[in-house]
């Protein structure tokens, strides 16, 4: 793998497993060790990849990110990155993934926004994390259920059919003056002001009642999207930026952040969860001459 490509068809999937002999399945923890070299950990230097098998056969990879200049809690830790990528691209499943190091607390705990969390298969490649577990099956896959049991989920606080984080949804958010007529803005700043609203109608925040959506654009113009998605736990919860930095990672090509020169976020009008500050904190730091436009919407 030389150029980043974070989503792989399930043609290039079943190719590359004929090439190698194996199942797809066991294509995912020889996916890892690449999946480690886009990593972003300029703080810890430790290299983490997830490698994730999807329902429709592609396989997503996931990689941790750390921002210098910023309190750790702001760091992409790869799983989440692996589940937003997911969300990015309309997978509506997760089924196996494979990790290079022992999921922590926090992941353990995201994953459980997919529904039927406990049934999905890890397989951690770690080769000092015992791989005799009693719990794994053939392949090496251990149920997340084994590794985070008497889980606190969304079951707790939502109604049993309420759309989860990979599951469709549609916020109904709007914004009123989105004709560039009305106040001379230009076709440029109204695509990034609707991509961010279409993202944060997407957004998952069934706890807070809270979406929000964030657009960045790059200096080729080149727009990007991400949505807050929030955990039951909450303090696991994604922001729209850092969603938004999952879609740079994987789609920009591998440049630095200060590529990104423009960026809106859409929130609600009095929300009582709201991004704006630690948005323009972030933006600020990774790429000092990014604009920041905040739309409140209804
Ligand atoms: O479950 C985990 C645990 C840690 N990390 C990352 C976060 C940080 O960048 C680095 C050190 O903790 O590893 C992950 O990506 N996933
Ligand atoms: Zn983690």
């Amino acid at each position: 793998m030389d150029k980043p490509s974070f989503v792989i068809s399930p043609e290039e999937a079943e190719s590359a497993a004929n090439q190698l002999g194996v199942s797809v399945l066991q294509l995912l923890p020889s996916l890892v060790i690449p999946a480690k070299s886009f990593a972003r950990p300029p703080i810890s230097k430790f290299h983490v990849g997830a490698v994730g098998l999807g329902s429709s056969g592609r396989i997503f990879l996931g990689v941790n990110v750390e921002f210098p200049g910023l309190p750790l809690h702001h760091s992409i830790h790869a799983e989440q990155f692996l589940v937003t990528n997911l969300t990015l691209n309309d997978e509506r499943h997760l089924r196996h993934f494979a990790v290079s190091a022992a999921p922590c607390g926090h992941c353990r705990q995201f994953f459980q926004e997919i529904r039927g969390a406990p049934e999905i298969k890890l397989k951690i490649t770690d080769p000092n994390v015992t791989a005799a577990d009693s719990d794994a099956d053939a392949d090496g896959f251990l149920r997340l259920g084994s590794i985070l049991p008497h889980r606190f989920g969304p079951e707790d606080l939502l109604d049993k059919d309420f759309p989860l984080i990979l599951e469709h949804r549609d916020n109904n958010l709007t914004i009123s003056d989105l004709d560039p007529i009305c106040n001379g803005i230009t076709d440029s700043a109204v695509e990034l002001k609707r991509t961010a609203l279409a993202a944060a109608n997407r957004s998952y925040a069934p706890y807070s009642l809270c979406p929000s959506g964030v657009a960045l654009v790059d200096c080729d113009g080149k727009v990007y999207r991400g949505w807050y998605m929030e955990s039951a736990a909450y303090n696991p919860s994604l922001g729209p930026v850092q969603a938004a930095l999952v879609d740079y990672i994987a789609n920009g090509g591998g440049g630095g952040y200060e590529r990104i020169v423009g960026a809106v976020l859409v929130e609600k009008e009095d929300a009582v969860v709201r991004q704006e500050h630690t948005a323009r904190l972030l933006l600020q730091i990774i790429s000092p001459k990014c604009d920041l436009i905040v739309y409140n919407c209804h």
